[in-house]
């Protein structure tokens, strides 16, 4: 799986969205190391807050599928520069992913952006920080 080959995923798992409202498609895809690839699209809602982006759902139906593991990620989204995730994502995403895990961020224009999970959200709250 080349990473253009995963952001193909995630561009074509965005026709998908169910975006009434905001209009605004976005796609996921996520790899996990036994080499599946789950993808995500955003799933709004008439209670606004209750929409789901496609970042957490594409990890949500691995979590789901018993996946825990996972290596790279796309998303993408009509955007002028590469989609940045929302906060709730990041926070999502840090639970998971390991802290070197490349995200690769895009939009239709292929301008794309890999960035490290600890450096999408520094300083992040983790389980560990419960621990005394
Ligand atoms: O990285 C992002 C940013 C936004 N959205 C969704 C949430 C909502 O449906 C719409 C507008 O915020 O885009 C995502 O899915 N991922
Ligand atoms: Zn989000």
């Amino acid at each position: 799986m080349s990473k253009q080959q995963l952001i193909d995923q995630a561009i074509a798992i965005r026709e998908r969205a169910y975006v009434p409202y905001s209009k605004f498609q976005v796609g996921a895809a996520l790899v996990t190391s036994s080499g599946k690839v789950y993808t995500g699209c955003n799933i709004e809602n008439a209670a606004y807050p209750v929409t789901c982006c496609a970042e957490r759902v594409a990890i949500f139906k691995a979590i789901a599928d018993g996946e825990t593991d996972f290596v790279e990620m796309a998303v993408v989204a009509d955007t002028e520069r590469p989609v940045p995730p929302c906060g709730s994502c990041r926070q999502v995403m840090s639970e998971f992913f390991p802290s070197d895990m490349q995200i690769h961020l895009t939009n239709l224009h292929a301008n794309t952006m890999t960035i490290k999970m600890e450096d999408l959200l520094p300083f992040s709250f983790q389980k560990s920080d419960m621990e005394k």
